[in-house]
């Protein structure tokens, strides 16, 4: 049998943040498509630092980390931000929408950025995420859980192989909280993307396919 390409493959990362500990210490993992994963540890352990890594926001210092069969070790900046466009989304606990763009502007703008508009799976997100009221407001206009449909559109929207979020319903109560994992789960599984996402919560990362733990800057 052959074995699933991986999405996303860290192989013995390692980074520390200048004048500070360890934070990854040859950290593995393997992330095959549609397989959502669960990042927890303790505040501190390093799942932000790990994330960042994965979205080329930041550089490991030793080890190799490969998105959707891209090197990010060989990327320039130009390469990084192309990687974030077309391979791999960002969302974050903050929402991170542009105050001074409308929901349906919102929507549209990673995926115009990425040269990949389509009005018909654009249409199909708002749809699905409940959006459709909501297009002509700014992001100051909506609930928590709303802005963070928004951002989850807006990071489906380009149609990204992995989703990278982190703790994307730390914001939100739990009622909100669900509804929102719930429609990303839905919308990564169905794209057939790979979803790593970082959470506090045990319940969260129950309702994911696995879960992995980062302590003393390893995985388990
Ligand atoms: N840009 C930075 N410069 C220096 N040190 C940093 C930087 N970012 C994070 N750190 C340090 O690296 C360690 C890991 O931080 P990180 O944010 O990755 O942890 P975390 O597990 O996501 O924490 P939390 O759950 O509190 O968000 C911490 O000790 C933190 O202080």
């Amino acid at each position: 049998m052959t074995e699933n390409p991986a999405l996303l493959s860290f192989a013995n990362v390692t980074k520390t943040y200048p004048g500070g500990r360890p934070v990854l210490q040859g950290v593995s993992l393997r992330l095959t498509p549609g397989e959502t994963v669960a990042l927890t540890g303790e505040s501190g352990s390093g799942k932000s630092t790990l994330l960042n890594l994965a979205g080329a926001l930041d550089g490991a210092d030793a080890g190799e980390i490969v998105v959707d069969g891209v090197s990010l070790s060989g990327l320039d900046d130009a390469g990084r931000a192309a990687l974030r466009r077309e391979r791999a989304a960002l969302v974050f606990q903050q929402f991170n929408l542009i105050p001074s763009m409308s929901v349906a502007q919102n929507l549209a703008f990673h995926a115009r950025l990425a040269g990949r508009e389509d009005a018909g799976w654009t249409a199909e997100i708002v749809e699905r995420l409940g959006l459709s009221d909501q297009l002509d407001k700014y992001p100051e206009q909506l609930s928590g859980g709303q802005q963070q449909r928004v951002a989850i559109g807006r990071a489906m929207a380009t149609r990204p192989r992995l989703l990278l979020a982190d703790e994307p319903t730390g914001n939100l109560d739990e009622t909100a909280s669900d509804a929102v994992l719930s429609l990303m789960l839905e919308l990564v599984t169905e794209t057939g993307a790979g979803l790593l996402l970082v959470t506090h919560s045990a319940a969260i990362a129950e309702r994911l396919d696995r879960h992995i733990h980062l302590s003393r800057g390893r995985l388990s």
